[in-house]
């Protein structure tokens, strides 16, 4: 029988995201609004959408070779599994997940301390009950099922939620305590799957091209042509043209220059490098940049 890798990908907040990134990684996933077992144009992949919440313990009980978690829910689940990437990518930023301890913009909790005794509500009671412990603060945690920042203050004295944009928190007027835990998605193998040489060279190369993804995100390639003279001013003045590609032109005097950088930067760069006698400048996307 052909080998085949079992992977979950997260049902949930992470999938469209999740998706995209392996559709810019060269994986076209092929999804119906109900199925969980969708197809690929990579007949090595047998794809479970799971939820984010249990793809640790089934990749841990060997059930599934591999997927694409947060960071938060394996630790939650004190998952045994090999963590052979963090994709640093979220639900609608760039920015990592956050688990943060929060209490109604006007109670007077201001510290961890403070919660001594009282109630908190949470989906994450391993994460919560492992961080009070840390602080040596005695509190009731109760399992939370979603819709947590409802039960401040009436049901509870504070939550541990989740925030990526900061906007539940600032639309239910609430205010942050203290950070427990920041999480990525991360690329989980089972122990027994990284042991497995076919599996583990497949896993390798996804991830290879899941980071590369990543890598090229928000980033161009720059091209011009560039009088020899001004070359030192345009290095010095232009510190993001960082190891630049250099070659001399068939005109006497002229050099090419390419480099790759931030697209936020361009904006900036272009007009200098205009001013400072560049031509032929071309900007071009990036797909895939392999460190
Ligand atoms: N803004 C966000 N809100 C929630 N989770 C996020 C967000 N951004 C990234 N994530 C990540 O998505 C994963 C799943 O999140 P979560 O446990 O909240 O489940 P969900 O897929 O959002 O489903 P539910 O609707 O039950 O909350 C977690 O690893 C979490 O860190
Ligand atoms: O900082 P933000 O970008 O606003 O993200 C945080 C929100 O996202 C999550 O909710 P989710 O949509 O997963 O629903 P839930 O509350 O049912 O978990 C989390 O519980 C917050 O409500
Ligand atoms: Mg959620």
């Amino acid at each position: 029988m052909a080998n085949k890798l079992k992977i979950a990908l997260p049902k949930g907040s992470l999938q469209d995201p999740t998706l995209d990134l392996l559709e810019k990684a060269g994986y076209n996933i092929y999804t119906s609004s109900r199925g969980l077992r969708p197809s690929s144009d990579d007949d090595d992949l047998d794809i479970y959408m799971i939820r984010a919440q249990e793809i640790g313990g089934y990749i841990d009980s060997g059930f599934l070779d591999c997927g694409i978690t947060g960071l938060d829910w394996a630790y939650e689940n004190r998952a045994d599994l090999v963590d052979m990437a963090e994709l640093p990518y979220s639900r609608a930023t760039t920015r990592p997940t956050k688990w943060v301890l929060v209490v109604p913009e006007n109670s007077p909790i201001q510290s961890v301390h403070d919660l001594e005794g009282k109630r908190i509500a949470t989906e994450g009671v391993g994460i919560t009950e492992r961080y009070l412990e840390e602080k040596g603060v005695k509190a009731d945690i109760e399992f939370s099922w979603g819709a947590t920042e409802v039960k401040v203050p009436d049901l509870v004295d504070a939550i541990v939620d989740v925030t990526e944009t900061g906007n539940s928190i600032r639309a239910n007027k609430l205010r942050i305590v203290d950070t427990l835990l920041t999480s990525f998605p991360h690329f989980y193998s089972s122990k027994q799957a990284y042991e497995d040489d076919w599996k583990r060279g497949k896993m390798e190369r996804l991830v290879l091209m899941l980071k590369a993804a990543l890598e090229a995100r928000d980033k161009v390639g720059l091209k011009m042509n560039l009088p020899e003279k001004s070359l030192q001013q345009v290095l010095d003045t232009l510190p993001s043209l960082r190891r630049p590609t250099i070659a001399q032109l068939a005109e006497d005097g002229w050099v090419a220059v390419e480099t790759v950088i931030e697209e936020t930067v361009s904006r900036k760069i272009i007009p200098t490098l205009k001013e400072l006698g560049a031509e032929g400048i071309i900007e071009y996307p990036l797909n895939k940049i392999v460190k």
